[in-house]
């Protein structure tokens, strides 16, 4: 359902030069699992997320998405991607109902069709207690949750978490990873990108361990603690860290006395 492959995004800033945000990343996930992008801030997993759902063009590599490609067929990738981020925006003056309904709209559904899946969304996701109560007057739990309702709206076979779980309280943190383990049971495809190692653990199929740009190891859980001798998962995530860590300063290193 989705194939990455060496996919790359460079970006250039004043302090960095012209420096890899995304390096050669490849990974597959099938419908009916959760792939974890777990790593720390900046490692490059929101880039490789918004690639994803053709927000960002990459510099090279290919991903596709049921087949096509998000570079040449951006508006069929966004057919089949739904996108849950920490900071969606969320009107204060319209209705729970309203928003979902609203972005329905965007995506072409229309009135019947569109209140039917509404319906069923706001049941799905035990909304209907705040159809009508506007954004602005919203718990943290129940923005979240409308974050994911205009996400699902039309129905995407794909769904992509980006530090979703990110400000949450621990009761809306847990309600969201219920909804995510729902969804894959549904047979949706998905992708949770966090930095918390407790959250991959409970949560995903396979995971990824990102760092400056690089996967440095995926895997089930299982095949990640045995193949690096390691039954604790945060002690396997800092060692392989720091490994690429000293290995990237050497190779650096040995790139500068190269090009002197
Ligand atoms: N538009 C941009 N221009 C220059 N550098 C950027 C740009 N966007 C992101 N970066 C840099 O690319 C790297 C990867 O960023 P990215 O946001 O993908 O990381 P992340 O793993 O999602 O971390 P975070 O959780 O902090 O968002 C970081 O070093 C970031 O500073």
């Amino acid at each position: 359902m989705i194939h990455v492959q060496h996919l790359t995004k460079t970006y250039e800033d004043l302090r960095r030069g012209r420096f890899r945000a995304v390096d050669q990343v490849s990974f597959t996930v099938q419908p009916g699992e959760i792939f974890g992008l777990l790593g720390p801030n900046g490692a490059g997993k929101t880039t490789v997320l918004r690639i994803l759902s053709t927000v960002l063009r990459p510099t090279s590599g290919i991903a596709t998405i049921d087949g096509y490609d998000v570079t040449h067929e951006p508006a069929e990738v966004r057919r089949r991607i739904g996108f849950v981020s920490n900071n969606t925006a969320i009107y204060d003056r319209m209705t729970a109902w309203e928003m979902v309904e609203y972005f329905g709209k965007l995506h072409g559904m229309q009135n019947e069709f569109l209140k039917t899946r509404l319906e069923k969304l706001f049941e799905q996701l035990r909304m209907n207690e705040f159809r009508d109560v506007p954004g602005g007057k919203m718990s943290t739990g129940m923005r979240q949750k409308v974050s994911i309702a205009r996400a699902l709206v039309h129905d995407p076979p794909v769904l992509v978490f980006d530090e979703a779980t990110l400000g949450l309280d621990v009761l809306v943190a847990r309600n969201l990873l219920e909804v995510i383990r729902e969804l894959r049971a549904a047979g949706k495809c998905l992708i949770f990108s966090t930095h918390i190692m407790s959250e991959v653990e409970r949560l995903c199929d396979r995971i990824a361990i990102m760092h400056q740009g690089r996967i440095l190891d995926s895997g089930t859980l299982e095949e990640l603690t045995s193949r690096h001798s390691e039954d604790n998962f945060e002690e396997l995530f800092f060692s392989l860290l720091s490994d690429h860590e000293d290995e990237h300063h050497t190779l650096e290193d040995g790139r500068m006395e190269v090009t002197q």
